[in-house]
C-alpha cells in the first residue's frame, strides 16, 4: 500500500488551566500527547488516537486540539468522541485509580496521597483468603501493596465512583463487595467479556457478608518493608520472611488486619546496595556499619506512603506488629494514626531458646524450614538491631547478655 500525504487537520484550542483528574482518560492522554501529535501527521496510518472532546485534554501545558476535523482522501473521517464510545469500548479504557485531587483530602501537597489502583481476592492454601490491593501514590512510582484480611476494611479510593466507568470496569478493578461468582460460559469464554452480561448478583448475599464484617475494633497492622532475600531467597541472614508469614498467620486467625508491604528493599537502599552491604558483613562489619560504609544512612526508610495507605483504608487506630520503635514514631508523626498497642514480633528461634524448646528446631545451622530461621548470622543481625537500632527484642539469657 502506498502512503498518502498527511491529511489536513483543523484544530480548536482550549485553555490550559483546568485539570480534570476525575477523567478516566487523564493519564491515558498524558501518555499519548506525543501520539496525538504523531497522529496529526499521519492520521491515515491506522495509529490514530482520537481527540478527547472535554476538559481532560486541558491539563497539558501546551495547547492541544479539542476538536479535530480530519479528512482522509477528501472525505471526512469518522472520529469517535468520548461520549460516543460504547460501554464495551469504554470498558477497555479502564479508568486509572481515583486520582489524588479527587479524594477531597485535606492533606497538604507535600505529604503523600495514595489510592488503590486495583484489588483482587487471593486464595491461600489453607482455604482462607485475603484481598491484595495495589497502590499508586504521589511520592514515588513504586507498586506498594496492602494485604487486607476480612471484609470490613475497605479502600475509600477504590470504592469511589470514577468518571464514565461501567459496571465491568468496577469489577475489573475490584470495586465490588462480596465475592465474584463464575458466570462465564464456554461459549463466551472466547469473546472476552464482550458477550457477557454482568449478573447483578455478583455480591454474595448480604447476610453472609454481614457475618464476616465483624472485625476487632482496632485491627492488627504490619508495616513491612520488602526483603527479597529473606522472603523469596530463603536467606538466613534475617528474619524478614518469618515475620511476614507470622503477620499473615495472626491476621488470618483474627479474621482481620492489614499488611502494608512497602517497596523499601534493604531499609530503603535497594537490593544492589544491600548485596554490597552483605559482602561487607561477610568481612565482619555489622549491618549498620555496612550501610554507612556505602555512604547510606543506617535506615533510609520513610513512612508517608504507609500513612496514606492506612488513611485510605480508614485506619487511624492500629495495633502495630513491630519491634522497631522508630517505625512507631514515624508512622504516628504528622498524622491522625495512633498506635494504640505494639504487638511484638519475637524471632521464632530466640523464642524457642528462651522457652528451652530448641529441640523443636532441628534444622541445620542457617537452614530455613517453614520460614523459621535460625543460625549464627541471624543471631548477630538481631543483636545489632537490639544494640544499635533500639529494637525491642529480649536477647536470650543463654547468649550471654
Ligand atoms: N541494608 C540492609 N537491609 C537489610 C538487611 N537485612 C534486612 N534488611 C532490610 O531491612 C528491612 C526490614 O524491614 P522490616 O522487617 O519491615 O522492619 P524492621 O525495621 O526490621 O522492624 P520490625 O517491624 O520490627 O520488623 C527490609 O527492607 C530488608 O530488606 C541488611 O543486612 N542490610
Amino acid at each position: 500500500m502506498t502512503e498518502a500525504s498527511p491529511a489536513p487537520v483543523q484544530t480548536e484550542y482550549v485553555s490550559t488551566s483546568v485539570v480534570d483528574h476525575m477523567n478516566p482518560l487523564f493519564f491515558k492522554n498524558h501518555q499519548s500527547h506525543s501520539q496525538i501529535h504523531a497522529s496529526h501527521q499521519h492520521p491515515h496510518s491506522g495509529n490514530y488516537t482520537p481527540p478527547v472532546d472535554d476538559a481532560s485534554s486541558a491539563f497539558l501545558q501546551t495547547p492541544v486540539p479539542r476538536r479535530l476535523s480530519i479528512q482522509i482522501d477528501g472525505k471526512p473521517a469518522v472520529v469517535p468522541t468520548v461520549s460516543s464510545i460504547t460501554a464495551t469500548e469504554a470498558s477497555y479504557s479502564t479508568p486509572p485509580a481515583t486520582p489524588p485531587l479527587a479524594q477531597g483530602s485535606s492533606k497538604t501537597i507535600s505529604e503523600a496521597i495514595a489510592w488503590c489502583a486495583a484489588r483482587a481476592r487471593i486464595p491461600t492454601p489453607d482455604g482462607s483468603e485475603y484481598f491484595l490491593h495495589i497502590y499508586e501514590n504521589t511520592k514515588d512510582k513504586k507498586e506498594h501493596l496492602a494485604f487486607v484480611f476480612g471484609d470490613a476494611i475497605r479502600s475509600k479510593s477504590l470504592d469511589k465512583a470514577q468518571w464514565n466507568e461501567t459496571e465491568i470496569d468496577r469489577v475489573k478493578r475490584g470495586a465490588y463487595s462480596g465475592r465474584l461468582r463464575n458466570t462465564v460460559s464456554d461459549e463466551n469464554q472466547q469473546q472476552g467479556h464482550e458477550g457477557v452480561t454482568l449478573p447483578t448478583n455478583y455480591s454474595t448475599d448480604e447476610a453472609q457478608l454481614a457475618n464476616k464484617m465483624t472485625t476487632p475494633a482496632v485491627p492488627l497492622v504490619r508495616i513491612h518493608s520488602e526483603c527479597f532475600t529473606g522472603e523469596i531467597g530463603h536467606s538466613a541472614r534475617c528474619d524478614c520472611g518469618e515475620q511476614l508469614d507470622e503477620a499473615i498467620r495472626l491476621m488470618k486467625a483474627e479474621g482481620a488486619g492489614v499488611v502494608v508491604y512497602l517497596r523499601q528493599e534493604g531499609r530503603g537502599i535497594g537490593l544492589a546496595e544491600k548485596l554490597k552491604a552483605y559482602n561487607l558483613q561477610d568481612l565482619g562489619y555489622d549491618t549498620v556499619m555496612a550501610n554507612l560504609m556505602l555512604n547510606h544512612g543506617a535506615d533510609e526508610r520513610t513512612y508517608e506512603v504507609a500513612q496514606a495507605i492506612l488513611e485510605d483504608l480508614g485506619l487511624d487506630q492500629i495495633r502495630l506488629l513491630t519491634n522497631n520503635p522508630d517505625k512507631i514514631e514515624k508512622i504516628e508523626k504528622d498524622s491522625q494514626i495512633k498506635v494504640v498497642e505494639r504487638v511484638p514480633m519475637m524471632p521464632k528461634s530466640w523464642e524457642a531458646i528462651e522457652r528451652g524448646m530448641e529441640a523443636e528446631f532441628e534444622v541445620k545451622e542457617g537452614a530455613v524450614e517453614n520460614k523459621v530461621v535460625r543460625g549464627k548470622e541471624l543471631d548477630k543481625y538481631l543483636k545489632v538491631k537490639v544494640e544499635r537500632m533500639r529494637h525491642l527484642i529480649p536477647i536470650p539469657s543463654s547468649m550471654g547478655v
